[in-house]
Formats: C-alpha cells, structure tokens, sequence
C-alpha cells in the first residue's frame, strides 16, 4: 500500500475544522456523529510486523513483501459497532529509529489507542517493549487512552522465544490485554480484527471523543457536553 502523506493527520472523514459560527459547528457536528475517527497507533521494534498487522486489518490480507516504514504510514477502515459507524484510523509507525525520530511527537499527538506489538520468535523484541512503554509514557499519553499488547508470528510454532505465560504477566501488570496472533495466517485474521475492534469498542463506551476532539479544532469552541454510550463490548 503506498504511504499516503504526513499531511492527512486528523484531514480525513467529515469533519469541518473552519468553524465560523454556532450553526456551522451544530452542521458540523452532526456529520461528525456519523462518522467518529479514532486514531490508533501500532508501536513496537523494527520487523516485528506492524505494517502486516495493519495491512491485514486493513486491507484483509498479508503483503507478500514490506520494507521497513518510514515515518508512518496510515491506514483506515470503516466499521460499525451497535449501529454506528466509525472510522478506524491506524497508524503504522516506523521501528527503526532514524526512520521515525523527527515524527514522534506526531504519533502520540491526540492519540485514542495503542497497540505494542512485539515479535514471538524474537526475546529482544519483548524486552524492548519497557522502552517503548517508557516513550508512550514521556509523551504524556493519558492511562484512559487504552493500550493492547500484542505478540505477532505465532505461525513459527517451533521458533518462539516469548512464553504466552510470560506474555501475559507482562501484559497483567501493564493493565493491558494479550493477543497472541500472526498476521501471516490467514486462519488467525479474525484474531487479528479483534485487536482493533476490541479497541475501538471500548473507544466507543468512553465518554464521547467527539466533543473532546472539536475542542481541540478551535481554540474558541469549548463544550463541556459528554456523553457516556454504553456497550457491549466483549472485552
Ligand atoms: N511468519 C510470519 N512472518 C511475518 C508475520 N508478520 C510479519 N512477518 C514478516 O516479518 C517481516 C517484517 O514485517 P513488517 O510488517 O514489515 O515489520 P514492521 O514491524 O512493520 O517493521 P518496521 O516498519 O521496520 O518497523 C516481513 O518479512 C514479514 O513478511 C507473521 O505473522 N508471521
Ligand atoms: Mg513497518
């Protein structure tokens, strides 16, 4: 999938920004409500297989071939929970560090979710997942946005490195849940989906990111409304 630009950060969906007047924000969120987005970025060492995960979610399939991202690239898909409709709005980010460096502070700006993948068949790349809890932490990601831990590759049976129980430990004492899947097998995607839907669910039964969000787009509009939806989320 080719990288779309930097410049789409927060640009897509229905979303008016140029607020003028009360009715054109009342316009305006009404479109919204039909269309929610919810940015969620995927995290975690170089070749651990973000952008497959992404992909699969995305785009239903594994990509015969990747090459390692730089800066990010976004990836979007439509749903629908309990009769709305919302836009998931992934972020694949770069591992390597100097393909990501100048575009940190991006990532984590105005974040709704994080997804921490690390590799099975790779120790290192579990280990390293301290660091990027640290990062995610230094950027002032409040503990309400929710965080998933996922490990990937799971259809190299006989190379894992990462036990599922230490998996979960980690995952319990980080007050995040475990998905152990692969992006390659085409019999895990279900697996792969409820790691999005999962987040996107609970996103929805917090209290509403819409108003949150239009404070953010004008500086003069501040609305205090939220409004709490309840949810069946299986997670
Ligand atoms: N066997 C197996 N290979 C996978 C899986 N997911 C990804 N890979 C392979 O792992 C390699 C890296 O995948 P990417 O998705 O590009 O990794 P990444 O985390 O996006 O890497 P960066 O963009 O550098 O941060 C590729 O060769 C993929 O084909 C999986 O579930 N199973
Ligand atoms: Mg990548």
């Amino acid at each position: 999938m080719a990288n779309e630009s930097f410049g789409n950060e927060g640009g897509t969906g229905s979303r008016n920004s140029n607020f003028t007047s009360s009715v054109d924000l009342s316009t305006s969120l009404d479109s919204s409500v039909q269309t929610r987005i919810f940015k969620i970025i995927v995290i975690g060492d170089s070749n651990v297989g973000k952008t497959c995960l992404t992909f699969r979610f995305t785009g239903g399939s594994f990509p015969e071939k990747t090459e390692a991202t730089i800066g990010v690239d976004f990836r979007e898909k439509a749903v629908e929970i309990e009769g709305e409709k919302i836009k998931v709005q992934v972020w694949d980010t770069a591992g390597q560090e100097r393909f990501r460096k100048s575009m940190v502070e991006h990532y984590y700006r105005n974040v709704h979710a994080v997804v921490f993948v690390y590799d099975v068949t790779k120790m290192a790349s579990f280990q390293n997942l301290k660091t990027w809890i640290q990062e995610c932490n230094g950027h002032r990601v409040s503990p309400t946005v929710p965080r998933v831990l996922v490990g990937n590759k799971c259809d190299l049976v006989s190379h894992i490195q990462v036990p599922s129980n230490t998996a979960l430990k980690f995952a319990d004492a980080h007050n995040m849940l475990l998905f152990e899947t692969s992006a390659k097998d085409p019999k895990e995607s279900q697996n792969v989906d409820s790691i999005f839907m999962c987040l996107a669910c609970r996103l929805k039964a917090q209290k509403s990111l819409l108003y949150r969000d239009v404070e953010r787009e004008d500086g003069r509009v501040r609305l205090s409304q939220e409004t709490d939806v309840k949810s069946n989320c299986p997670c």
